[in-house]
């Protein structure tokens, strides 16, 4: 799973390694001491960093607080913190270190199809916490790296993340959970899946065929009750969708059923008829949450179609099948963040359990893991 993301992160890594290389191997001691007026003497750039730690960063300490502009300015680090750096065995990664790395970083994170906002961000994130940062010499630019990566990835990921299982335990009961995404993404096995995903802690379900516009919606749902033994409400084709949801939620008052999940048409003939349906079952049934199912191999589409729901029916989260076989990543990176909704699940096979509580840290970690 996504690991032709994981791989180009992975690339950037070694690149800003490549570009501070140089000078973990030379000290910046002659462009020091010629910028600051010998504030640092040439012991500080001996190899007893340690012993010219105290004396020296103390005089440059002194002299820096005497002179504020000393201190540099926001994005580049001074001589002066240059110097102490390197007299305290620490290493300050400047922008020229950055430059191609990041230039790379951000054709990567295009190629594997993250949303331009998003990748910027991502940039922005990675470069603000990386410059003027210094190492210490127990850290290494790798370690440097992966936790500006993790943290610009985790917070771009994690929006809007909100606890799903303890919404349903919460909620009064029956629960109903409306699915939206256009046909073919894995709409109906995902909402197959999540019946066995609340059935396994406890939850009981009816699954309702709002999708009343496609011929064969009724069968292929049925199918998958059938094998789960969940009773499913359905009416004809042509029907009202607002209507077979509605019934699903009596049956599922009058049965004591926790949940109710109601399928949707996924394309109708404009998206003004999309918007007027959704609008109608939000009229109707008054569901606790409509989710968004897409799949994780459309990348980019799949960004673009989160948005145009959300814009038509506001979701509340999304569910990214096919997460199995996508190397790339880049809609499991980007919908939230493009949205403002998160990502609940990811879908990540064809069988009933193939569903996973998504998790961004876990993701993150994943993605940085070197294995
Ligand atoms: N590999 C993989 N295949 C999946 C996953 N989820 C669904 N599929 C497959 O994708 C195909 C389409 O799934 P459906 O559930 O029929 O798609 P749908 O969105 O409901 O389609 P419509 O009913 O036409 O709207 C099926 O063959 C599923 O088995 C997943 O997470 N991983």
């Amino acid at each position: 799973m996504f690991d032709g993301l994981k791989d180009k992160l992975s690339g950037f890594r070694e690149d800003v390694e490549e570009s501070t290389e140089v000078e973990e191997e030379a000290p910046p001691e002659a462009e020091a001491n010629a910028e600051s007026g010998a504030v640092v003497e040439d012991d500080a750039a001996t190899a007893d960093a340690a012993a010219a730690e105290t004396a020296e960063t103390a005089e440059v300490e002194e002299t820096a607080a005497a002179d504020p502009d000393e201190t540099g300015s926001d994005d580049e680090p001074s001589t002066f913190q240059r110097a102490k750096a390197f007299a305290t065995g620490r290493i300050i990664i400047e922008e020229e270190d950055l430059e191609e790395p990041l230039w790379n970083l951000e054709m990567a994170l295009l190629e594997s199809d993250v949303e331009m906002s998003v990748a910027e961000q991502i940039l922005d994130s990675v470069r603000e916490s990386m410059l003027g940062e210094s190492r210490k010499q127990v850290e290494t630019t790798g370690e440097l790296v992966e936790s500006a990566l993790h943290d610009a990835l985790v917070d771009v990921i994690a929006v809007g993340q909100f606890d799903f299982e303890g919404r349903i335990a919460e909620a009064e009961k029956p629960v109903t959970i409306v699915f939206t995404g256009v046909n073919g993404v894995g709409k109906t096995t995902s909402i197959a899946k999540l019946s066995e995903w609340l059935a396994d802690r406890g939850y009981s379900s009816v699954l309702a065929n709002g999708d009343t516009y496609r011929a064969g919606a009724n069968e292929q749902i049925r199918e998958h009750a059938d094998r789960l033994g969940r009773d499913l409400i359905s009416h004809d084709q042509g029907g009202d969708p607002a209507a077979v949801i509605y019934d699903g939620v009596e049956y599922a008052e009058a049965n004591d059923v926790d949940v109710v999940l109601g399928d949707t048409a996924g394309r109708l003939h404009t998206s003004d008829d999309l918007m007027a349906q959704l609008e109608k079952i939000d009229r109707v049934v008054d569901p606790d949450m409509t989710l968004f199912v897409d799949e994780a191999v459309a990348g980019q589409d799949a960004v673009n179609r989160a948005k145009e729901f959300d814009d038509a029916a506001a979701i509340d989260g999304a569910i990214l099948t096919k997460a199995d076989a996508d190397s790339s990543g880049g809609a499991a990176i980007s919908v939230a963040y493009v949205t403002g909704k998160p990502i609940l699940f990811l879908g990540t096979g064809q069988g009933y359990d193939d569903i996973t509580l998504f998790d961004p840290e876990e993701l993150v970690e994943s993605l940085l893991d070197e294995e």
